[in-house]
């Protein structure tokens, strides 16, 4: 993989990056089948998508020391490549210590929102099965929130957000069933797609329908690992 710096979004606030095929197609259909054989009550359901989180949901904020690590089937052939981009050399962990895994079907999404300060401000994105666009929206006080930018994700891609990027502004899926006037103006990152996404996207005027679900698995660094023999000690005593 080449260095880092060679994937940026420059017309982005400071600051993403995206790497298409990322994963091969061996890895994305490994990671789906997986995925997809997880018991279903491991799945929490809401009413436009429904997710995992691994190794567990967070509890107050914080990841219980007495988890196990994100497992191997969903860690190994994405979260050493993250460190090797150096991406997590300034988090608390050093690594990735925790995964969501965001399903939606064709015309789902999630609102405009922030990740918080839960988490060291590094969300490393790979999307499986389908493509998406994700907007990016300012902070406005006053009036409706207004896109600011578009990224593409494609199917194997990996998208990484930080710093003010990741501080200063919101960012949400639209429940759409088409996505829209894709072109090399409007998609921040255009120039860094694959060429047969962009052939894809040409040859079709713009437009991208969400015909399959899409499956995105956000890898971050929880900064609270709670100290459970403390908790344990505390209740004792209580
Ligand atoms: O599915 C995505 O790409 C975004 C998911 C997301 O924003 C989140 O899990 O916080
Ligand atoms: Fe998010």
């Amino acid at each position: 993989m080449r260095h880092l710096e060679s994937y940026r979004l420059a017309d982005l606030p400071d600051r993403a990056y995206y790497i298409p095929d990322f994963l091969t197609e061996e890895e994305e259909k490994s990671l789906i089948q997986k995925i997809q054989s997880v018991p279903s009550a491991r799945w929490t359901v809401l009413s436009h998508r429904r997710l995992q989180a691994w190794p567990t949901q967070l509890l107050h904020g914080s990841i219980l020391p007495t988890a196990d690590a994100i497992p191997n089937w969903l860690a190994d052939s994405i979260v050493p490549r993250t460190i090797d981009l150096g991406i997590w050399n300034a988090s608390p962990h050093a690594c990735a210590n925790h995964c969501l895994i965001n399903e939606y079907e064709p015309g789902q999404g999630i609102m405009p929102h922030e990740d918080g300060d839960v988490y060291y401000p590094m969300v490393a994105t790979v999307s499986l099965s389908a493509g998406i666009v994700l907007d990016i929206y300012g902070k406005s006080e006053d009036g409706p929130r207004k896109v600011t930018y578009r990224i593409y994700q494609e199917p194997r891609s990996l998208l990484v957000t930080t710093d003010e990027l990741y501080t200063k502004f919101l960012h949400g899926i639209q429940e759409i069933f088409l996505d829209e006037h894709l072109n090399s103006n409007t998609v921040s990152n255009w120039d860094l797609l694959s060429n047969e996404a962009k052939e894809n996207i040409e040859r079709n005027g713009g437009v991208v329908e969400r015909r399959m679900k899409r499956i995105s698995l956000t890898f971050r660094d929880v900064k609270k690992v709670r100290n459970l023999a403390k908790i344990l000690q505390t209740n004792r005593r209580l």
